[in-house]
């Protein structure tokens, strides 16, 4: 009897897992580019699976590339995937105009909420959020973004590299990495942990697992980022049934428990000294009462701590990493930022908070990286009201097009970053574009733009420019050789080093570096 149930509840899902892939299928073959209409969190989970396909095209294979469309156009799709609720309409534009339109008009293009609800599991937070709802969480932390946490991410973040150096590579003369992943993560973390959250991990305290945990807090974290589809598509009855799905229900409660241990101890903490991080803005917005009630309630003091963990690491070790892979691949380039590294820093020593608007090709390196290998592959927003926008195709003709209310639009970043119309042979990796005055900034959107724009933006480039110049200035960056691809060309070096899987952002699958110690 159970077995028949169980046979029968089986067959009914192979059958829908069945459907959601001939609608995918359908999805991505009817029009030129590449479709993605997300209704329901267990549709989500699925297309993750088959990998985004702007990944693919552009990353990947290589062959059909999105950005081959005449420039501008734009792609509606008519998609009605069995799991959508009614007949949905996604238009994707890759002109510039048009999305700065988009962006700029929070009331008539907001967030589609819905499609965040992965971020949402310990609860409400600024980035799953619009409306009033937002606002309130964007007051409270937009403070924490202040030069006084600028200049706390650029000193820590030389602390903790110097910390890897002298503790962990020991200044070894090589330092040979299987995946390159394994150090930008830690360090991504560490900066988050101390600059946002006054947690101060040391590269060997973190191999510990405290008393009465089962998981260190970075493994508790890396899970959670990277196993979050799992969570999604199993029911919570049979989270117990493999040991994967145990593995991820363990991160997912042991990560709990570390956050409300953090919000303990700061609460409980003696010395209530002055502190520059965002900690300390959201437990007072916890704390302080508007209209008789908390300005954040539990929950949402939970879901942002939660948010600000994974949005200001993630994004952060993925960019590094590729920034690494690209700088050994590209021996020149990295040889021309070391010469410029050198030239302000000749006798190696830590580099200086007010010295870092000086860095100017370590900034253009992370910016060339991130628009060749933008984290988040598509920024969606849904049409609030029935209206209109104004594109124009590859003859420079102006077209109108009617946007209906409940249209999903997706702003797919490597559309825009790949485009020839911007972006003079934009699959070459030339930081120096960088550099030049007048580069199209309204062509550039890794951070998204207008009132939702990644508010760790500065954040990001203070960290990034800190442990890209420190580790360039004292290592030179190799591809680690491997017997089994002795024979590959660049092109085949260069799509296996920085080849990417899906994940909440774009995601490296194996980056093998050798850092050797310059003279
Ligand atoms: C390479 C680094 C980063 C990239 C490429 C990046 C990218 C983005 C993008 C594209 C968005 C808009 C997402 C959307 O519309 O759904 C965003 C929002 C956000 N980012 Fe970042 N981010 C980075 C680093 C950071 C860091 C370091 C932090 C925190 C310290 C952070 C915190 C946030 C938050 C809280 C939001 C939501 C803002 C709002 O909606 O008001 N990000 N980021």
């Amino acid at each position: 009897m159970v077995q028949t149930a169980v046979l029968i509840i089986f067959s009914f899902g192979l059958l829908y897992v069945v459907q959601l892939y001939l609608a995918f299928r359908r999805g991505t073959t009817q029009g030129t580019a590449p479709s993605l209409v997300v209704h329901s969190p267990r549709g989500t989970i699925f297309l993750a699976y088959l990998g985004s396909p702007q990944a693919d095209l552009i990353y990947s294979r290589g062959n059909t590339r999105i950005t081959d469309l005449p420039a501008g156009m734009y792609i509606p799709q008519y998609v009605s995937p069995p799991y959508a609720r009614k007949p949905a309409i996604l238009i994707q534009f890759t002109e510039q105009a048009t999305i700065k339109e988009v962006v700029s008009y929070r009331a008539r293009f907001p967030k589609p909420v819905k499609q965040y609800g992965a971020l949402s599991f310990f609860g409400k937070n600024i980035v799953a959020s619009e409306g009033d709802e937002w606002k309130r969480y964007r007051k409270v932390t937009a403070p924490s973004f202040s030069e006084r946490n600028n200049q706390l991410v650029w000193n820590e973040t030389c602390r903790i590299m110097m910390d890897m150096f002298d503790n962990v590579w020991q200044w070894k003369d090589e330092i040979v990495l299987d995946n390159c992943i394994d150090i930008t993560l830690p360090i991504a973390l560490f900066v988050i942990g101390v600059a946002g959250f006054g947690r101060r991990i040391s590269w060997t305290d973190d191999q510990k697992v405290p008393p009465g945990h089962r998981i260190a807090f970075k493994d508790a974290l890396h899970i959670v980022s990277t196993e979050i589809f799992v969570k999604l598509a199993v029911p919570k009855w049979a989270m117990g049934l493999t040991q994967r799905f145990r593995n991820v229900q363990t991160a997912f409660d042991e990560l709990r428990v570390y956050m409300l241990e953090m919000i303990e101890a700061r609460k409980n903490s003696e010395k209530k000294e002055e502190r520059y991080d965002l900690f300390s803005s959201l437990l007072d917005a916890n704390e302080e009462e508007s209209d008789g009630e908390a300005k954040l309630s539990d929950d949402e003091l939970l879901g942002n701590i939660y948010i600000f963990l994974v949005a200001g690491h993630e994004t952060t070790a993925h960019t590094l990493c590729y920034a690494f892979g690209l700088l050994a691949l590209y021996q020149d380039e990295q040889e021309t930022l070391y010469q410029h590294i050198k030239s302000i820093i000749p006798d190696g020593r830590t580099p200086t908070y007010e010295e870092m608007n000086l860095f100017t090709r370590s900034m253009a390196v992370l910016y060339e990286t991130l628009r060749l290998y933008p984290p988040a592959i598509s920024i969606p927003k849904v049409a609030a009201e029935d209206t209109r926008l104004t594109v124009s195709n590859s003859a420079g003709e102006k077209k109108v097009v009617p946007v209906p209310r409940g249209c999903d639009i997706v702003i797919s970043t490597p559309a825009l970053h790949y485009n020839p119309r911007y972006w003079e042979d934009p699959y070459v990796f030339r930081p120096e574009r960088f550099l030049e005055k007048d580069w199209p900034r309204d062509a550039f959107l890794p951070f998204s733009a207008g009132a939702r724009a990644c508010i760790g933006r500065r954040f990001f480039e203070i960290e990034g420019i800190a442990i890209l110049t420190m580790l360039v200035s004292k290592y030179k960056i190799e591809v680690k050789e491997e017997p089994q691809f002795a024979m590959e060309n660049l092109k085949q070096r260069r799509e296996r080093l920085l080849a990417n899987m899906p994940g909440i952002t774009l995601t490296p699958v194996r980056v093998p570096l050798v850092f050797k110690k310059r003279a």
